[in-house]
């Protein structure tokens, strides 16, 4: 169904091909996953099956691509839009219409189908991924992850033959993206669809593929097999083949329930060593001394009463209500963050975790409550003032990047910030070492351009840090450098608060996890006690050698050497 003969796409102006020598087949009925690290060329693989490579990017593609028999280069990405559905990176780009449904509606109008089979299937699809609340609501006003379900929906709609989707479950929370997934299987199954997905959060999806296809590094071959294949050599994996290559387990189990089967002599040899700490993880490098009134247990579905702690609060919110348009995004919220303090915000999508981040910066007023933040009330403050209280670095860092070129926006920064000239310059030389000053902000990779809004939400060494689902797009090596750099920050006194759906990043990294629910706290305490208390939000390491309570392999490896 989707055929690649000796493929190599060259971008105007670069001197290598960016992948080369590209070579395979997807049958009709697969799913076929494409993995590796970030910048081999995962994306631009999937823009030459849906005609945006090389007819939107420019460049030039070099060998032939066919899709259900149409050569991608001679047919424009409308000649196609009857057999591919594509959805892309960035839903925001994605959208054509203005409301829930009209998107849902649109790909449909465009192919001349029925209207009554039209009405059926939005009927259906708002079901399918929990959109019907929202059909009449302005797109705009979506949260991120309400946004991807939107952009995936839109795309299911039309019944293609072939769909293809880069990181479709980026935005969404784990429940979502199990649900989606099984959609697409089911499509796959059913329907006799073929799917070629690329996607970095192994966990979730590697054990849906029929097939892997890796790009092992930017120019290298591309290889395809089964996902144990695959799995056993490749350089970007999930925590359960991290764990099973540790316990030496053969084939690799792909899925938790697989691992649990093996897992019995690797937790009696566990059980024999030292019981994790609830923080342990944490605890090895960067926390706070934990405040001995911190609460031990998690506090499901009960209202968190302020704890007193023994460092002041940089952060303080209390009994927070916030409005956006008619949705009452936060009720009666209560939060602390003290000084070297990391804590992960959870919850599903809409829950009100970027409206929490947005009034901690003062974005959006609270309708009822109080948001103190290093003693001022964000909403009310100068942000020349608030920049060296709070910074936050956003979902889409490129909200946060206004200039032409990195040096411009560093100089941008530092005169924001009140900083010595030279200061943001330094710290992305840091984070990123080896980015030339006239680069553009818009051709840094994804993590690129999230490590140059964390130099320039740094520069003005706000003690508080919010971050919001910072690890969207990042590789496992990337998230590694992100969460080495996030507890160096920490151990040097700034508080931490992300927003994220990666179970496996909270339980690495956080201290403790707030888990939010239609705009309420519903649990808060430490990362071990909540995580395992909640098989949406436990990683697999916590899954697989439960009853013990351990979150990561990091934790296992140091138990067993
Ligand atoms: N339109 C373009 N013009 C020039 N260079 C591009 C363009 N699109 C991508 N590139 C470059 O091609 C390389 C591969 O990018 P691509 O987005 O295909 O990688 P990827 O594997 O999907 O990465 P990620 O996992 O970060 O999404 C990168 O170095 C990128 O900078
Ligand atoms: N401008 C707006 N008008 C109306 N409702 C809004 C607006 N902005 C956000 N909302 C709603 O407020 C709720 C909370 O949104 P928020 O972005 O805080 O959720 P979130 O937990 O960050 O979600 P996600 O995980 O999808 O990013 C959602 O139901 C969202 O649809």
């Amino acid at each position: 169904m989707i055929r690649f003969e000796d493929v190599s796409v060259t971008y105007d102006g670069a001197a290598e091909p960016t992948v080369r020598g590209v070579d395979f087949t997807v049958p009709e009925g697969e799913l076929v996953l494409l993995v590796g690290p970030s910048g081999v060329g995962k994306s631009t693989v999937l823009g030459a099956v849906s005609g945006l490579v090389p007819h939107f990017t420019g460049g030039t593609l070099r060998g032939r691509v066919t899709v259900a028999g149409r050569d991608t280069r001679t047919h424009k990405p409308r000649e196609l839009a009857d057999v591919v559905g594509t959805v892309g990176q960035d839903p925001l780009s994605h959208f054509v219409t203005d409301t829930v449904e009209d998107e849902l509606a649109y790909g449909m109008e465009s192919l001349g189908i029925a209207p009554d089979v039209m009405r059926r299937r939005v009927e259906e699809t708002l079901d399918l991924l929990g959109l019907a609340e929202l059909r009449d609501r302005p797109i705009s006003t979506l949260s991120g992850g309400q946004q991807q379900r939107v952009a995936i929906g839109s795309v299911l709609t039309p019944h293609p033959k072939v769909l293809v989707l880069d990181e479709p479950t980026s935005a969404l929370d784990p429940a979502a993206a199990e649900e989606v997934l099984a959609v697409l299987q089911r499509l796959v199954h059913d329907l006799g669809t073929t799917v070629l997905m690329a996607e970095h959060r192994l966990e979730r999806v590697v054990q849906y593929a029929d097939r892997v296809a890796l790009l092992p590094a930017p120019g290298a071959p591309l290889t395809l097999g089964t996902p144990p294949e695959v799995m056993a050599a490749s350089p970007v994996y999930p925590p359960v083949v991290d764990l099973g290559r540790l316990a030496g387990w053969s084939p690799l189990p792909l899925t938790v329930r697989d691992a649990r089967r093996r897992a019995g002599a690797l937790r009696e040899r566990l059980a024999a060593t030292e019981t994790p700490t609830p923080t342990a993880t944490a605890t090895a490098t960067a926390a706070p001394a934990p405040s001995p009134s911190r609460p031990r247990r998690p506090r499901l579905l009960r209202k968190r009463a302020p704890v007193p702690s023994a460092a002041l609060p940089v952060a303080a919110v209390e009994a927070l209500a916030v409005r956006r348009g008619r949705v009452e995004a936060l009720r009666r919220v209560d939060l602390t963050a003290s000084p070297g303090e990391i804590i992960a915000l959870m919850g599903r999508n809409g829950a009100g975790k970027s409206t929490l981040l947005g009034a901690l910066v003062g974005l959006v007023p609270p309708a009822g409550g109080s948001v103190r933040v290093g003693g001022a009330v964000p909403h009310r403050t100068a942000p020349r003032d608030l920049v060296r209280r709070v910074g936050l670095v956003p979902q889409e860092p490129r909200d946060l990047l206004y200039a032409d070129t990195v040096a411009a926006e560093c100089v941008a920064a530092d005169g924001d910030a009140g900083a010595e000239p030279g200061t943001c310059r330094a710290l992305v030389s840091e984070l990123l070492p080896g980015v030339a000053d006239g680069t553009h902000p818009r051709d840094l990779s994804e993590g690129q351009r999230l490590a140059l809004a964390l130099a320039v939400v740094l520069t003005a060494r706000p003690p508080l840090l919010l971050l919001d689902e910072p690890t969207r797009g990042l590789d496992y090596a990337a998230k590694g450098r992100l969460v080495t750099l996030l507890r160096a920050l920490a151990a040097d006194g700034h508080a931490i608060v992300l927003a994220t759906h990666d179970v496996e990043l909270a339980a690495e990294l956080a201290h403790r996890v707030v888990i939010l629910a239609a705009g309420e706290v519903v649990a808060d305490g430490p990362t071990a006690e909540v995580v395992v208390a909640s098989p949406s939000f436990a990683p697999q390491v916590t899954k697989i050698l439960a009853p013990q309570h351990w979150l990561t392999v990091t934790q296992v490896r140091e138990a067993l050497a």
